[in-house]
């Protein structure tokens, strides 16, 4: 096997509290470099907390870890679940893609060095022939195709996708299907957050039940037994199950 161009990651013991409420207790799981790592739960549960924390974005206790193959770090892609536009914002898809990658002001157009990537990320997502369009006038499907867009410049090593396929159309979901074969073909580290389970179980390599804490961890296509999303998923056998601990 090639060596992985992504990170191994390493979460151990994290806690993460906001206000009074725990989001995440006691969190351990491993990633394996260059492999395709879902993410699934409930709402709430804490899985966008989670890439936060990885991100810097929260503050937690406990390790998180990244073992980067070389002596520097990689780049980190990051998808996130949603972006609201206003529709009458005047900024188009170029103008958000010129935003993302390039320093100077989107106003003044985009700078040379990045048109030949910007249009090869569109070209990736089906989004090429809407670079012109306002983001605000865009379907939801199709603000999630800019969105995996945005996240392909420069070249992940790290890629943190967040519920990636919730708006996709069918189209959309060939074109993300083919994106995670090329991240799994160069060994990429994809974490991946999403709630269609047929999905996970067909192009996840391994697989994390999370509600606050983990609830199961293993190779996806064995660990996603109806018995544990059930008590994944159902507030109520939840409940029963913390109960039952609460006795023992
Ligand atoms: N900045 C914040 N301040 C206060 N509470 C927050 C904040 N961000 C998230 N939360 C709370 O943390 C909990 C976990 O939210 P999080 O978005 O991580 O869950 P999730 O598993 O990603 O859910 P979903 O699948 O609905 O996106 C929720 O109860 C949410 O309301």
């Amino acid at each position: 096997m090639s060596t992985a161009a992504g990170p191994g990651i390493a979460f151990e013991s994290v806690d993460l509290t906001l206000g009074h409420t725990d989001i995440l207790r006691q969190v351990n799981l491993r990633v394996q470099a260059g492999s395709v790592h879902a993410l699934v739960g409930p709402n709430g549960g804490g899985k966008s907390s989670l890439f936060k924390a990885l991100l810097g974005q929260m503050p937690h206790r406990g390790q998180i870890s990244l073992t980067w193959p070389g002596a520097l770090p990689g780049t980190v892609g990051y998808v996130p679940q949603a972006l609201a536009f206003d529709a009458g914002l005047p900024m188009t898809v170029m103008d958000f893609m010129g935003a993302m990658c390039q320093r100077r002001p989107v106003f003044l157009g985009l700078s040379p060095r990045w048109k030949a990537p910007v249009e090869q990320a569109l070209q990736q997502v089906g989004m090429w022939d809407k670079a012109g369009r306002r983001m605000g006038a865009l379907s939801g499907g199709e603000r999630q195709r800019v969105l995996l867009a945005q996240a392909l410049i420069p070249s992940p090593d790290l890629i943190l996708l967040d519920e990636p396929m919730s708006a996709l159309d069918e189209a959309g979901e060939a074109i993300f299907e083919s994106l995670l074969a090329h991240w799994r073909e160069t060994r990429v580290t994809v974490l991946w957050i999403e709630h269609d389970l047929d999905a996970v179980t067909r192009l996840a390599d391994n697989v994390t039940g999370l509600s606050r804490q983990v609830l199961f961890d293993g190779p996806a296509a064995e660990t996603l037994t109806p018995q544990r999303v059930l008590a994944l998923f159902s507030s109520r056998q939840r409940r029963e199950d913390e109960k039952e601990k609460a006795v023992a």
